[in-house]
């Protein structure tokens, strides 16, 4: 992992926002909340090229180490060797991030939690700053 923090109390409405720097040879890069590493509310998983994906982003929940079922995205609003800021927020029913250039993509909110406690990062991506708004 590029980062992780716990114990956190992010509740709907609030904003996690990820500023950071993808590597110039980025194959993939993730970023995950939730309850914690085996029970995650998103996988937000850009693939420049990875796994068969080229230019995907591809987002999943994670239920007691489980993985649920994958949404694709076509949109992708990401460069390698570009800076870019992702912002995820929530409510019972759904998540959103919102992407560069006024993007947006929703992900159902498949484990009904009422906080986020847990982020991490992962993969190619060299993180400038985390906020919490
Ligand atoms: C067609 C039949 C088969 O279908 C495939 O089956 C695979 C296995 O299930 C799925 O792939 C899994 O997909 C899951 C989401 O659903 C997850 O992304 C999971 O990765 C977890 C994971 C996290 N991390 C840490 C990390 C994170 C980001 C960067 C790095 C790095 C680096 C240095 N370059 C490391 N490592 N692994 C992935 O393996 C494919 O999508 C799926 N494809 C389709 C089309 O369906």
């Amino acid at each position: 992992h590029v980062l992780v923090a716990t114990h956190l109390n992010v509740q709907p409405g609030e904003c996690i926002k990820v500023k950071g720097k993808i590597f110039p040879e980025a194959k993939r890069f993730a970023v995950n909340v939730g309850k914690d590493s085996g029970n995650l509310m998103l996988h937000f998983n850009p693939r420049f090229d990875s796994h068969g994906d080229v230019n995907v982003i591809v987002c999943n929940s994670m239920e007691d180490g489980r993985w649920g079922t994958e949404e694709r995205e076509a949109d992708f609003p990401f460069q390698q060797g570009d800076k870019t800021e992702i912002c995820i927020s929530f409510d019972t029913t759904e998540l959103t991030v919102k992407l560069a250039g006024d993007k947006e993509i929703t992900f159902p909110n498949r484990l009904g939690l009422e906080n986020i406690e847990y982020l991490s990062v992962d993969g190619d991506f060299a993180i400038k700053a985390i906020k919490f708004s």
